[in-house]
């Protein structure tokens, strides 16, 4: 098991990593919850740590992330009584944690939250670093707050569950920080493709403990991606969404931002900011994770309009420019302003 406590800004996060990790929830025995949980998850073990709860069974993936869905998941928490001293727990995929955490966070201008993540996804990203949020008018996360949970618990039982496909996605965001952030990881995804895939428990916790340490450090430095350093975040991601939103959310974030890093790279090489070999780097890795790589493989139909229109509200553009995290070689990055037009030109090409 491992144990990461950090402190951003105002918040004390502890992160709880490995199989047992829900017994971390004993120090709730006293207080009241509302355990929000997708109802595909089976909530068992975490209600067995509880006392005082209600438990609220919700509808989970994209559709899940909407205004009107998190304004019924307030209204339940208001008709229970909650105060600003109870806990939300939210207990399910990244999809889960994004809209209970938005909920959690305009609910009385913030109400406790936990995260129990139960996708790879959610465990290595979603839950962790206080992004929440609601997508609107056919566009990713428009609708959303920066809001820190007090703890996280990644349980890798609930892997045990998780389907191979999700692992997958889950898999993408790991090569995401491997490649802008962390050689070292990027070695150990090299190296270790079999025990990942073979759901070795060793091989996941070290992947998801790194992870955590380098989202939680690019958190740390800037929370509110207010400083040019969050966004590193965020490769593969511009191209990412637009694909997601020119597909209406039929493809999944993890594949979706699997055919935007390989876009975004050769973007980055194309104009002269990715050392020679980064973008086969790229595809090498992603392609070893059965990672899409491009839209064909998708075997989606993806909107163009739609998705040019998603690009021009990504929430890096500034006044006519992209702050585009572009990979310079493996683990490392730099910000680069991009006129839009330059990008979608870039976009339309890797999209067609
Ligand atoms: N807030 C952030 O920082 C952040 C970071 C990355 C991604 N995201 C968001 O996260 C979402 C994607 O998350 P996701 O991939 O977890 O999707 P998801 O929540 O839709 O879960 C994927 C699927 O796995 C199923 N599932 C969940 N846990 C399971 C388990 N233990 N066993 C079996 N099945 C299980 C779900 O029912 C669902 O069908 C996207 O909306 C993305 O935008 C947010
Ligand atoms: O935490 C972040 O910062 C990220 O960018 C992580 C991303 O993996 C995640 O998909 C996030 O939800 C994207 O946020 P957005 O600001 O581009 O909507
Ligand atoms: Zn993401």
């Amino acid at each position: 098991m491992r144990i990461i406590n950090e402190s951003l800004c105002d918040s004390n996060i502890s992160v709880i990593i490995g199989k047992d990790a829900l017994a971390e929830l004993e120090e709730l025995k006293d207080k009241k919850v509302a355990l929000f949980y997708s109802q595909k998850i089976d909530p068992s073990k975490v209600k067995s740590h509880l006392k005082n709860f209600i438990e609220v069974p919700i509808i989970d993936g994209e559709e899940a992330k909407d205004i009107h869905y998190a304004l019924k998941l307030a209204k339940i928490l208001f008709e229970n009584g909650f105060d600003r001293g109870d806990y939300v727990i939210a207990l399910g995929g990244g999809t889960v944690t994004d809209v209970v955490g938005f909920v959690a966070s305009i609910y009385m201008r913030g109400i406790n939250l936990i995260n129990i993540p139960t996708t790879l996804l959610g465990m290595v990203d979603a839950s962790i670093g206080g992004k929440t949020g609601v997508n609107f008018e056919n566009v990713k996360n428009v609708l959303g707050t920066f809001y820190q949970p007090s703890m996280i618990i990644s349980d890798l039982l609930f892997l045990d569950t998780l389907p191979f496909e999700e692992i997958k996605k889950g898999l993408a965001e790991v090569i995401k920080y491997g490649l802008v952030l962390d050689k070292e990881l990027y070695d150990f995804l090299a190296m270790n493709k079999e025990k990942i895939f073979s759901k070795d428990e060793e091989a996941l916790e070290e992947i998801i403990y790194k992870s955590t340490l380098d989202k939680l450090s690019v958190v740390k430095a800037d929370e509110r991606e207010t400083k040019g350093i969050r966004i590193v975040l965020n490769f593969g991601h511009t191209i990412g969404h637009a694909i997601e939103a020119g597909s209406n959310f039929s493809v999944p974030h993890g594949y979706a931002i699997s055919v935007g890093m390989v876009c975004e790279a050769k973007m980055a090489e194309e104009v002269g900011y990715a050392e020679e070999g980064v973008v086969e780097d790229v595809t090498w890795i992603l392609s070893q994770y059965e990672l899409p790589l491009t839209v064909d493989a998708l075997n989606a139909k993806i909107d163009l309009e739609k998705a040019m229109s998603a690009i021009t509200k990504d929430k890096k553009v500034r006044g006519g420019i992209v702050m585009m995290p572009f990979p310079t070689r493996i683990g490392d990055w730099k910000k680069v302003d991009v006129p839009i037009e330059t990008l979608k030109g870039f976009a339309e090409q890797c999209l067609r």
